[in-house]
């Protein structure tokens, strides 16, 4: 059956990290969403998401989409199919509102990964990330910042809690539930 491995919790958290580490150990292919929000400087238009101006990102149809502070942000069903085609396994990067949109469109499918981490350390990690302080500052204010932080209330029976206060323990974490992916 094909399945799709949601990623998920507040900026900073890990997220990518963790779905570029199923690309590269377990060639899990990351689905490919679309953002109004500027690139970063090692960002890669089409790989990292397709970026958009807001008239562009209007021109698409999406299965999902959400603003999250202040930028738009949404998941094709075009993107999915792709990345099905490539593994039946797939991995998909999306906040808690994205999340529970996908979990309802796909349930039998859909594992949930919630990552939290202790604060004082995703501070650390946000600022050293290299956002310009202006943006981190939004994004640290921003309502849905917050309410990442927590696993919605619909997700909490099915969402498997990953902590990364250390790359070692969320990767024997993530490994373990791979056994019971493949
Ligand atoms: N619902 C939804 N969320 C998305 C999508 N693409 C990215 N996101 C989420 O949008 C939020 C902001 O993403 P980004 O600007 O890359 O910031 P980051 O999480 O700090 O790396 C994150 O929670 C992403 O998981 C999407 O297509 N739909
Ligand atoms: N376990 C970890 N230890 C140290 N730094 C980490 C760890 N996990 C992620 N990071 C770093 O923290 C920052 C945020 O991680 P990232 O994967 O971009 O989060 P998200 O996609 O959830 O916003 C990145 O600079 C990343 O390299």
């Amino acid at each position: 059956m094909q399945k799709v491995i949601i990623i998920t919790g507040a900026s900073g958290v890990g997220k990518t990290t963790v779905s570029t580490y199923l690309k590269q150990q377990y060639q899990i292919p990351a689905v490919v969403t679309h953002t109004t929000r500027p690139k970063r400087k090692h960002e890669v238009d089409g790989v990292d998401y397709y970026f958009e101006t807001p008239s562009t990102f209007r021109q698409n149809e999406y299965l999902e989409s959400v603003t999250y502070s202040g930028h738009l942000y949404g998941s094709s069903k075009e993107g999915l199919t792709k990345a099905w085609a490539k593994s039946d396994v797939v991995s998909i990067v999306l906040d808690t509102k994205g999340a529970v949109s996908y979990v309802q469109a796909y349930s039998q499918q859909a594992m949930v990964w919630f990552l939290t981490v202790d604060e004082h350390l995703l501070m650390q990690r946000l600022k050293m990330r290299g956002d310009t302080p202006d943006l981190l500052a939004q994004r640290l204010h921003s309502k849905e910042f917050r309410r990442d932080l927590l696993v919605p209330q619909v997700l909490q029976t099915c969402a498997h809690i990953l902590r990364n206060d250390s790359w070692p323990q969320l990767k024997t974490e993530v490994d373990l539930l791979m056994k019971s992916v493949k």
